[in-house]
C-alpha cells in the first residue's frame, strides 16, 4: 500500500516566489519600475522578528524594494497611525503589512482599517474582505491564498468537491470559505460550537484546518483519501520535554487515512511569504496599470 501525498509547501512556495521574481525582472525592464513592500514591527516579540526578517529577506531576493519600520514596544497608537498614513501617501510604498500581533495597548483593528485597501497586502481591510466575497477584484489574505495553491498542486481541479474549514476567524477560516466557493466547492465552515463535528469533516473531500487547537482534527473524521491542509502553527512540549511545532490536524494519525496532506512545519507556513509577495506585485498592478505584460 502507498502511504498518503506529503504536500511539500516549501517547494511549492519556491515556485511561487521564482514566478513572482520573473514578473518583477519583467516589470523591471519593461517600466523600470519595482514594487515595494512596507512591514512595521512594534515590539519585540522573538517570532514576529524571525517573521519580518524572512519578509524582507524574500522581498529583496525576489527583486522588490524592503523597507523596514521596526519600532519600539512604547510606540503609541497615534504613532503608529500617523506612520501608517505616511506610508499611505508614500508612492515608492505599494504594500503595507503590519505585523500581528500588536502589543495590547494598539487597537489592532483600528490601524489595519487605517491601511489604504490598494496598498493591504495582508487583504485584511474590510473593504478587501468585501471585494472577496462579492467576486471583485481583490487583495486576498496569505494564509487562505497559499492553501489553495497547496491544495490545487495536488487536485488541480476543486470544483463539486464537498469542503469543510474547521475554524471561522477573520484571517483564515472565513476568507478560505470564500475562496474555496469561488473554486466552486460546496463549503461548510465548522468551529467550536458545530454539533457532530466529526461527522461533518467526515463527508470531506477537502478538509482545512484552522481551528487554532493543537491536533484537534483526528484521524478518524477524515474521509479516506481527502485531501488535508492543516493551517495551524502550534508550539507544544513533546514527551521529551522539548518544544515541537504541531498542526490543528494529528498528522500520524491523519496521514493513515488521508490522499495528501500538508505537514507541520513546512506546509502551509511558508506559502504565507510567498502569497504576501505575490500580493505586493498585484497591489503594485492594481495601483500603476503596469504589468509584466503590458
Ligand atoms: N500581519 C500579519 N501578521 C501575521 C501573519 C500574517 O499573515 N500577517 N501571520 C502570522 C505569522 N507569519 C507571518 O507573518 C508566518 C507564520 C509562520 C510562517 C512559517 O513559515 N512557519 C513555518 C514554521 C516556522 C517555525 O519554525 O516557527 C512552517 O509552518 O513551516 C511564516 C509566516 C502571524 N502574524
Ligand atoms: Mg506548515
Amino acid at each position: 500500500m502507498t502511504g498518503p501525498r506529503i504536500i511539500d509547501g516549501k517547494a511549492v512556495a519556491a515556485e511561487v516566489r521564482a514566478e513572482m521574481a520573473k514578473k518583477v525582472a519583467a516589470i523591471k525592464s519593461k517600466h523600470g519600475q519595482v514594487p515595494g513592500l512596507a512591514v512595521v514591527l512594534v515590539g519585540e516579540d522573538p517570532a514576529s522578528k524571525v517573521y519580518v526578517r524572512n519578509k524582507g529577506a524574500q522581498t529583496v531576493e525576489v527583486g522588490m524594494n524592503s523597507i523596514e519600520h521596526k519600532l519600539s514596544a512604547e510606540t503609541s497608537q497615534d504613532e503608529l497611525l500617523a506612520l501608517v498614513d505616511t506610508l499611505n501617501k508614500d508612492p515608492q510604498v505599494n504594500g503595507i503589512l503590519v505585523q500581528l500581533p500588536l502589543p495590547k495597548h494598539i487597537d489592532a483593528e483600528l490601524v489595519l482599517n487605517t491601511i489604504d485597501p490598494i496598498k493591504d497586502v495582508d487583504g485584511f481591510h474590510p473593504v478587501n474582505v468585501g471585494r472577496l466575497w462579492i467576486g471583485e477584484r481583490a487583495l486576498v489574505p496569505c494564509t487562505p491564498t497559499g492553501s489553495v495553491i497547496l491544495a490545487k498542486s495536488v487536485a488541480p481541479n476543486l470544483s463539486g468537491m464537498d469542503a469543510v474549514v474547521v475554524g471561522r476567524s477573520n484571517i483564515v477560516g472565513k476568507p478560505m470559505a470564500a475562496l474555496l466557493l469561488r473554486e466552486n466547492c460546496t463549503v461548510t465552515i465548522a468551529h467550536s460550537r458545530t454539533r457532530d463535528i466529526e461527522n461533518v469533516v467526515k463527508k470531506a473531500d477537502l478538509v482545512v484546518a484552522a481551528v487554532g487547537i493543537p491536533e484537534f482534527v483526528r484521524g478518524d473524521w477524515i474521509k479516506p483519501g481527502a485531501i488535508v491542509i492543516d493551517v495551524g502553527i502550534n508550539r507544544i512540549e513533546g514527551p521529551d520535554g522539548k518544544g515541537r511545532l504541531v498542526g490543528d490536524v494529528n498528522f500520524a494519525e491523519a496521514s493513515k487515512v488521508a490522499g495528501a496532506i500538508t505537514p507541520v512545519p513546512g506546509g502551509v507556513g511558508p506559502m504565507t511569504i510567498a502569497c504576501l509577495l505575490k500580493n505586493t506585485v498585484e497591489a503594485f498592478e492594481m495601483q500603476t496599470g503596469l504589468s509584466a505584460d503590458a
